[in-house]
């Protein structure tokens, strides 16, 4: 008996997309060598051959290449231009969501629920590793590093007796995707082998990982950005050893800095300290709500509010309208790190009813 022809589609739609993503994980492996997203892609890829065995046995019967009207029409051209790495994976990420697509249409078709599931949700993951694989190859989405609400900070001297390290686990498990090493007081050799660590922790967690001051411990140890101050180098210098890919945060504390900011290059600013706070040693004065109501309405960069904040007062701060917010001591000095950033979610999440 002749197959139906909607198996010929199945059988040209598994090659599409296992091609596809085959594509993706050697990009994501040899490129920015990238192991847990290359290893997500080819876990994917494995689960689709393996839940499909039986259907690609009866498909492959329907195969018939020569005959492909398609063939011919790839014939006539090349097959679309690619202007870059970041194209290429654009590409290959929608060609294997419109295989999926098209595979759950003729499972449905076929009445095969299960299959149809199956391609369904195979589809929604690759939307999520979609977003990641790009994040991680076009520079700026890379450096767009404060789509997040909680920005951490290290404190050795306010955590406990607990290490950085230690902190840092913590601030994983409970899903803070974005962390600063910040110590001023540790050697040059202590710092690298601290940062090392926590580079290594946070790519296994997918997280971002910010150096304070030192931009030539943040390439040694491939962070995915440099934190600098008003009297550190300028961004300018700090762009040229660093590179495209690395994002760059500025500290400001006043409308004239702010503007700099911006065009300097910075691909974010620090807008502080919002209240007292005892962390910092010369630090300057409280810049209040006035300068980050001014950021929120003047300045097209996005920015993190620093200083003093703590659960009794975030939502004061998140109620402006800052969207990633720093606390240090309050993380770091918690007993349970997991259970106050709960707690911090908590007030973010209600603060549209906080007046
Ligand atoms: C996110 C963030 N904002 C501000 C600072 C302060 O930087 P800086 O003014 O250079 O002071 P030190 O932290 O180096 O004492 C920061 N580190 N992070
Ligand atoms: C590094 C830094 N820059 C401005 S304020 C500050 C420290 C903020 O720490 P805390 O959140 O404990 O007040
Ligand atoms: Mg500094």
């Amino acid at each position: 008996m002749t197959p139906s022809p909607l198996y010929r589609i199945m059988d040209a739609s598994l090659n599409r997309c296992c091609e596809g993503l085959r594509v993706l994980e050697d990009m994501l492996r040899f490129v920015p060598e990238d192991v847990a997203l290359s290893k997500a892609l080819k876990n994917l890829r494995h689960s689709i051959r393996k839940e499909t065995a039986a259907l690609a046995s009866r498909a492959v019967k329907a195969r018939d290449s020569e005959n492909d009207p398609g063939f011919v029409i790839s014939q006539n051209g090349p097959p679309g231009k690619r202007s870059g790495m970041a194209d290429v994976a654009v590409a290959n990420c929608k060609r294997v969501q419109e295989a999926l697509r098209s595979l759950e249409e003729q499972a449905a078709a076929l009445s095969m629920p299960e299959l149809c599931l199956f391609f369904e949700s195979c589809r929604f993951q690759v939307y999520g590793l979609e977003k990641r694989i790009l994040e991680t190859l076009i520079p700026e989405i890379r450096r767009n590093i404060l789509n997040t609400d909680i920005y951490a900070i290290t404190a050795s001297e306010h955590s406990r007796g607990r290490s950085n390290i230690d902190v840092v686990r913590q601030m994983m498990d409970a899903d803070i995707r974005l962390v600063q090493y910040r110590e001023k007081d540790k050697s040059l050799r202590q710092k690298y082998e601290e940062c090392k660590e926590i580079r290594k922790i946070t790519k296994d967690y997918g997280a971002s990982f910010v150096v304070n001051d030192d931009a030539d411990l943040a390439l040694m140890v491939g962070a995915d950005g440099v934190h600098i101050g008003q009297d550190d180098w300028p961004v300018s210098a700090v762009r040229e050893l660093v590179g495209e890919t690395m994002a760059i945060g500025l500290s400001t504390h006043s409308p004239e800095q702010a503007a700099a900011a911006l065009a300097s290059g910075a691909d974010y600013i620090g807008v502080g300290p919002i209240f007292e706070t005892r962390t910092k040693k010369d630090v300057c004065d409280p810049v209040g709500f006035t300068y980050l109501e001014h950021v929120v309405k003047n300045i097209p960069l996005p920015f993190v509010a620093i200083g003093g904040i703590k659960v009794h007062n975030i939502h004061e701060v998140a109620k402006r309208g800052a969207r990633c917010i720093c606390l240090v001591t309050e993380i770091t000095g918690a007993e349970d790190i997991g259970g106050k950033t709960k707690e911090i979610r908590n007030i973010l999440s209600k603060k549209g009813r906080l007046t």
